[in-house]
């Protein structure tokens, strides 16, 4: 299913947090990055019809999103913070959420389902019993408990271990396989690993839209490795833009984000995500 976003504008009163939005997804896994306050989560609560829009249009196929009741039957939302009854067991829940989305599921589809998610065995453990992760996962179940054909989740890995992280990660491509997914974080290591897709958005407006490789090559040349001893580490703090630094014995190993070299004994080395990801943030 393709969503198509258009000149789409969000004012919280006077304050524009989103300003003319352009976008369009289909199958895959996309993803959207950007800093706090970037606009990530209205644009998502607008897409999941849980927010009324200022302007523009937001379309599913030909359902524009107004059409609150079609749309919430086309999607799927995981949101930041949501929590379960603490004594419902695992089983419970999702029977719970699924009767009030009118599905109803016999005793295998239920535990089909938690089979998709990795919770068949935990199926009587009651949710208060449940690691961050593993109510994530319960948390997606439930999301697709429909069979959406979009899912949208809002920073589904936060707070997780890596392997819980991993565990996710492989859901999402899984259901990425043949439904559109969108996922906002701003981990961009689960970009990196598993988006066909990527958009950055910054002060509410889009300023990258690719694929994950180009972005990375928007980046090839601008950064840089280097040593330094403590008083050059602290010039170079003022002058560049660091994006980390390793102290080693008694000098510090950078690395930097600049358009020129940073010192004679500075060595341009290949950009990642994060890399890139800062150089547009950043403005370098
Ligand atoms: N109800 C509201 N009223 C006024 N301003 C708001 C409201 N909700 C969000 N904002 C502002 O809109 C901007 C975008 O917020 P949003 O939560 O969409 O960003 P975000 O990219 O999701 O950030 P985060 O990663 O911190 O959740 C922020 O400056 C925020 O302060």
């Amino acid at each position: 299913m393709k969503i198509e976003i258009r000149e789409l504008i969000k004012d919280y009163e006077s304050y524009r947090a989103l300003e003319n939005i352009n976008l369009t997804f289909d199958e895959g896994i996309h993803g959207l990055l950007g800093p706090n306050g970037a606009g990530k989560t209205t644009l998502i609560r607008i897409l999941s019809t849980l927010l009324p829009k200022t302007s523009g249009e937001v379309y599913y196929d030909s359902i524009r999103v107004e059409n609150k009741e079609e749309i919430r039957k086309i999607i799927g939302y995981l949101p930041q913070e949501f929590s379960f009854y603490p004594n419902f067991t695992v089983y419970e829940t999702l029977d719970y959420f699924a009767s009030l989305s009118n599905i109803r599921l016999n005793r295998r589809e239920i535990l089909d389902r938690l089979e998709m998610v990795h919770l068949q065995d935990l199926w009587k453990v009651k949710t208060k019993a449940l690691s961050g992760g593993m109510k994530r996962r319960l948390g997606i179940a439930v999301a697709i408990v429909g069979d959406p054909e979009v899912l949208i989740v809002d920073e589904p890995t936060a707070g997780l271990d890596p392997e819980e992280r991993i565990r996710v990660r492989n859901m999402l491509s899984e259901f990425g396989k043949t439904k559109t997914v969108l996922l906002s974080t701003h981990i961009v290591e689960d970009i990196a690993l598993s988006c066909k897709s990527l958009s950055i958005l910054n002060k509410g407006k889009v300023i990258y839209n690719g694929t994950v490789k180009d972005v990375i090559k928007n980046a090839d040349g601008y950064v840089w490795n280097l040593t330094a001893d403590v008083e050059e580490f602290h010039q170079f703090m003022d002058k560049y833009n660091v994006i980390s630094s390793i102290i080693d014995e008694d000098k510090i190993s950078l690395r930097i984000l600049s358009k020129e070299k940073p010192s004679l004994n500075a060595i341009n080395i290949s950009p990642t995500l994060e890399d890139a990801y800062m150089k547009l943030i950043k403005e370098v």
